[in-house]
């Protein structure tokens, strides 16, 4: 592959730094500070959720960005990028890569992935199609994306719903796919990462894990708790 992108993030750790409305490190420059956190920590990327997070990022990092906006609509399911709206909304941030849901649900307002990849790859931006099953990421390739990313694996109905990344869809698209595929979901610990890489992964992608403390003090707010009832008994 000769695409300076991808050759930047190959074998490399991208960050996921996003905190929605309802999670305490919403607002401010807190994405930014955990961007900046990440890069001095090694990684080679971000992923980012919204105009304000991504140009707050790059104010203070040169990594590249892949950005999405998780928007919802009354009329589907679909939740990121799900319309060319986001997709114009990103494109004026100038990210790196767009990422958006690539799974068959229908989007709002009777939009299609078709639609929003033809007028992306016309314009030259960079697509990273997230998909739950392999015949999505088929899908998605034969509609000229760039690079998928297992991210939805556990977020629709039909897939497998792991506690765990699924390695198995992970395995069969580096198998099929001609394009770089990328390891994302539930990734919680190193080894799991590095376990990504090994099954070919062109890079992963690690949020919750790094940049979601409420949920990381809930583990062990549970563990420890765990450990108490089991000397109690
Ligand atoms: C399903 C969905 O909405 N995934 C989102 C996609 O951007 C993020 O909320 C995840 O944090 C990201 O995919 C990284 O995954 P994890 O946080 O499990 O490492």
């Amino acid at each position: 592959m000769d695409d300076p992108y991808f050759n930047n993030i190959h074998g490399g750790l991208i960050v996921s730094c996003q905190a929605l409305e309802d999670e305490p490190l919403h607002g401010g420059d807190t994405m930014a500070k955990m961007a900046l956190a990440a890069e001095q920590g090694g990684a080679a990327g971000i992923r980012a959720n919204g105009v304000y997070d991504i140009t707050a990022i790059k104010r203070v990092t040169k990594l590249p960005i892949i950005g999405i906006i998780k928007r919802d609509y009354a009329d589907s399911g679909v939740y990121i990028t799900p319309t060319l709206r986001e997709v114009r909304e990103l494109m004026e941030t100038g990210v790196d890569v767009i990422a958006l849901d690539a799974t068959r649900s229908p989007r709002p307002g009777g939009e299609t992935l078709e639609a929003l990849v033809a007028y992306m790859k016309e314009q030259g931006q960079k697509v990273m199609a997230d998909i739950s099953t392999i015949e999505e990421a088929e899908y998605a390739a034969s509609l000229g994306v760039d690079c998928i990313s297992t991210t939805l694996s556990g977020y629709t109905p039909y897939s497998p719903q792991l506690k765990e990344p699924d390695f198995e869809l992970l395995r069969k698209a580096v198998h099929h796919m001609p394009i770089p595929v990328i390891g994302e979901g539930r990734i919680h610990t190193p080894e799991q990462a590095a376990q990504c890489l090994r099954l070919g992964a062109h890079a992963v992608v690690v949020g919750s894990a790094i940049t979601r403390p409420k949920l990381i003090t809930e583990k062990f707010a549970a563990a420890v708790r765990e450990a108490m009832e089991g000397e109690a008994r």
